[in-house]
């Protein structure tokens, strides 16, 4: 009865994609209706883990796991609007709902996933997301014509972005990758579907065979150039145009090359609930987890794989520590927070900064959570509790901007982590840079401006506004302080050189990370002190 229930989502939908410029199409803009035809399911539980009984009825056992997996949640990211935080897929991923989700949304059965299965999403996924504008290049030209591209089913065209990724940037056998990819189209669209795939990978192959794949020529005016750019670095060309322009062109390309590389991530050992650094450190050696200390924050250590281990350990759900990137805590080392003050965290779910400036109280103060988003906000109050550290938060859940002084009081500090275009964490957002346009950007700035004023409202006099973001974008950054400073003559720059190492203090005493000079996520922030009078 349920049969083919989830698979409309698929169905039928309108949506633009930009082809990038080829030999044989200069930046096509096109708007698509396409059906997607989904083998019907014979049977399909909606919700819940599977019935061990009948999953041996439809084992399908000639579709590899993770690309059934990974096929669909490249729909779903792409059109379901969701969100690839690569981080947030490993922590789903426990491998219980996956295989429903297969069965729901392309309507077969296939093996549960292993942990290496589960690893193998999370790679294919984040790739061929980043890389989708070269990969699309990639197929566009080996397809026989522009046509053929601009009509291509939905999930064909994931299922040839995920065999060029797996072959190009895993290293994957060609043929064992063509060949699965062939079945899954065959099983999870037509036969012809297959026969499609099985022509457009075989060229490929041939052609990185000989290394004679093509690939666009940087040369002509700024313009030609950052397209060719944005096409081998898998980028907007605006991203490119506005990079170029502010840091040079090397400068571009490497942070292209660092948004493009497997992530890092940190973990912050909660020393709230009395877990130590050297605690952490021994689970994970225990996991086998490799890592290292933070050279620059005391209670962080930082791996490049593993996640998934520390995810079944329990540790994250335990609330023994938090994944925070290291930048994140060094705003909070610029906020500085000491035991029995009172801070106001202005934009403050999921609450990241929120939890850690609350441990750095000891147990004496208190830390406002402001948010807009009521979801976002319970998740930080839920983690609050887990942490152990829910006495010295309160959550607010109100727009910045209506938040009415009379009744929340003026603080010691006041941090505004503003929302922001995200431009210093591309490399863990793998799907931010195609949900980005150049106009947020516009957007954004004037949402900042706004949201600085209703912040600045609530220091108290020689108190202290700390303004933060995610970005490396000096219009969101610099620029705003220096705008706010216009408007607002009362406040002054407080250097932060006395919270966080010389190598993040800019020239004009702000905070800032870079993702090519520390190898690790952008992010920015600017001291405020408050006048007395
Ligand atoms: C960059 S995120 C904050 C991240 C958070 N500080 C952390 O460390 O986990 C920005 C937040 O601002 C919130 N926000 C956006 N507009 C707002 C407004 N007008 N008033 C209050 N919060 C707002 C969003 O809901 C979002 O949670």
């Amino acid at each position: 009865m349920e049969t083919m229930q989830s698979t409309l989502s698929f169905n039928s939908f309108n949506y633009a994609r930009v082809a990038s410029s080829t030999h044989c199409t200069q930046h096509i803009i096109k708007l698509h209706k396409r059906e997607v035809q989904l083998k019907p399911a014979k049977s399909t539980p909606r919700k819940g883990p599977v019935n061990p009984a009948r999953k041996t009825q439809n084992l399908n056992v000639e579709i590899s796991p993770h690309r059934a997996v990974s096929a669909v949640r490249l729909m779903r990211i792409e059109f379901g609007g969701a969100f690839a935080d690569l981080l947030n897929e490993q922590g789903k991923g426990s491998g219980e709902n996956e295989m429903g989700y297969v069965e729901r949304t392309l309507g077969f059965r296939t093996r549960d996933l292993d942990e290496r299965d589960l690893r193998l999403v999370t790679d294919i996924v984040g790739g061929t997301i980043r890389w989708r504008k070269y990969l699309d290049y990639l197929i566009l030209s080996l397809c026989h014509d522009e046509k053929n591209f601009g009509s291509m089913e939905p999930l064909l065209l994931q299922i040839l972005r995920m065999g060029l990724y797996e072959i190009l940037k895993l290293d994957m056998p060609p043929y064992a990758v063509l060949n699965e990819n062939v079945r899954l189209a065959k099983v999870a669209l037509r036969p012809g579907a297959g026969n499609m795939v099985n022509g457009i990978l075989r060229k490929f192959v041939m052609l990185n065979d000989r290394d004679s794949l093509p690939s666009p020529k940087v040369e002509g005016d700024d313009r030609q150039q950052a397209r060719a750019l944005a096409t081998i670095y898998s980028h907007p060309v605006w991203m490119v145009r506005r990079w170029t322009k502010s840091f040079g062109s090397q400068e571009a390309i490497k942070l292209m090359n660092w948004n493009n590389s497997v992530p890092c991530f940190s973990l912050r050992a909660n020393t709230a609930r009395g877990y130590t650094k050297v605690e952490l450190i021994s689970t994970l050696k225990l996991l086998e987890v490799p890592h290292e200390p933070s050279p620059h924050l005391e209670d962080f250590v930082r791996m490049k794989t593993g996640m998934q281990a520390v995810i079944q350990a329990g540790l994250l759900k335990q609330g023994l520590c938090s994944v925070q990137d290291e930048s994140a805590g060094l705003v909070v080392s610029v906020v500085d927070p000491q035991p029995g003050e009172s801070i106001i965290d202005c934009c403050a779910a999921p609450g990241g900064k929120t939890l850690f400036m609350a441990s750095r109280l000891n147990g004496h103060g208190m830390v406002s959570a402001i948010d807009i988003n009521e979801g976002r906000l319970r998740i930080l109050k839920e983690t609050a509790k887990s942490h152990g550290i829910d006495n010295v938060i309160t959550t607010v859940h109100s727009d910045l901007r209506e938040v009415s002084t009379t009744k929340l009081g003026k603080s010691d500090k006041v941090l505004l982590d503003a929302p922001c275009s995200g431009l210093g964490v591309l490399s863990k957002r793998a799907d931010l840079r195609w949900n980005r346009r150049v106009e947020d950007m516009e957007q954004l700035k004037h949402l900042q401006d706004e949201l600085f004023d209703s912040a600045a409202r609530l220091v108290k006099p020689c108190g202290v506004l700390i303004y933060s973001t995610c970005s490396i974008d000096s219009e969101e950054n610099e620029e705003r302080v220096a705008a706010f400073l216009q408007r607002h003559p009362e406040f002054s720059i407080d250097p932060v050189n006395k919270y966080v190492p010389p190598s993040f203090v800019t020239e004009q005493g702000f905070f800032s990370s870079n993702p090519v000079k520390h190898s690790l996520d952008g992010a920015f922030a600017a001291r405020l002190v408050l006048s007395g009078e």
